[in-house]
């Protein structure tokens, strides 16, 4: 079982403002006493013992230390620190202050095709190092790719939350349903086993709404978001498609596959509207 630090985290940082929430943690904004550096602190709750529901399972925990210990890329964020007291484990992380590219191309309502794909370069710099080592993120999302820097010309792109990510070893079969439904793979929805492919379907649609600032597949619920997903239905259309290249398109469209089988499901799901509709 990994050890971390068993100082208390305030004897070394001054805790901040909280920069964001989620199920069981918290980031917050840390200043370093002994240097003055300003770094994120991730406060998480652990699981008192196996059968609590309350907090994360500390193997959880773990294995998102392991993989940020094992990824150092200037497009993924750095883990400095880890400190743990009774229930409580705390990620000191790099602080990245230029918000999230979801802000940024919300701002921009979508972006040049040649500053979306300074952006790519960098995502895809990143995520190829860690699909190198086996490791798969599984949570990309704009909201997880930061910029180092906003009002720098070319801003630096930072990857983050590895804790949906995984270390894949030699032969072994994964499954997982976690994940955000719009960006999440047709294999995650129907629980088959899971590769770095997942991340590729999650690259195509981050791709699609920094072009266009639509999201291809989200519904009015999330049920219509997934059922859109397993009928692949979704279009480039020709109002907020106009202006991008067939080769911005033809990379999407091998990011998110229309197999055959799915062409027939989307026919026959628009055979039966058709018929609906008289
Ligand atoms: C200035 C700022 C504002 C919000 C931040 C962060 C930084 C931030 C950071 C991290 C994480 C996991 C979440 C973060 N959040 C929460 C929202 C992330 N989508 C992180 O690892 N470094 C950050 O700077």
């Amino acid at each position: 079982m990994a050890v971390f630090k068993p100082e208390n985290v305030e004897d070394f940082y001054e805790i901040g403002e909280v920069l964001g929430s989620g199920h069981f943690a918290q980031v917050r904004k840390v200043h370093e006493r002994a240097t003055g550096t300003y770094w994120a602190g991730k406060f998480l709750k652990i699981r008192k013992n196996a059968c609590s529901r309350l907090g994360l399972d500390r193997s959880r925990l773990e294995e998102e230390v392991d993989i940020l210990h094992a990824i150092q890329h200037p497009n993924i964020i750095t883990l400095k620190d880890v400190f743990e007291s009774r229930a409580e484990v705390v990620l000191v992380l790099e602080l990245v202050t230029g918000g999230e590219l979801f802000d940024f191309i919300a701002e921009k309502e979508n972006l040049l095709e040649s500053e979306a794909i300074e952006f790519m370069e960098q995502i895809l710099k990143g995520l190829g190092f860690m699909h190198s080592k086996n490791i798969v993120h599984f949570d990309l999302k704009p909201e997880n790719i930061m910029l180092s820097d906003r009002v720098a010309p070319h801003p630096n792109i930072k990857l983050i939350d590895f804790g949906l990510a995984h270390r894949f070893h030699q032969g072994e079969e994964y499954r997982s349903s976690s994940g955000t439904p719009q960006y999440i793979a047709p294999e995650v929805i129907a629980s088959d086993p899971l590769s770095t492919a997942a991340d590729m379907w999650s690259i195509g649609v981050i791709t699609f709404i920094l072009l266009s600032g639509l999201s291809p597949f989200q519904g009015d619920t999330d049920d219509e978001t997934l059922r859109n997903i397993i009928v692949m239905n979704y279009e480039f259309a020709a109002q907020y498609f106009s202006m991008t290249s067939s080769m911005a398109k033809d990379f999407i469209q091998k990011l998110l596959p229309i197999t055959r089988t799915q062409v027939a499901k989307r026919n026959r799901s628009s055979i039966n509207m058709k018929s609906f509709k008289k």
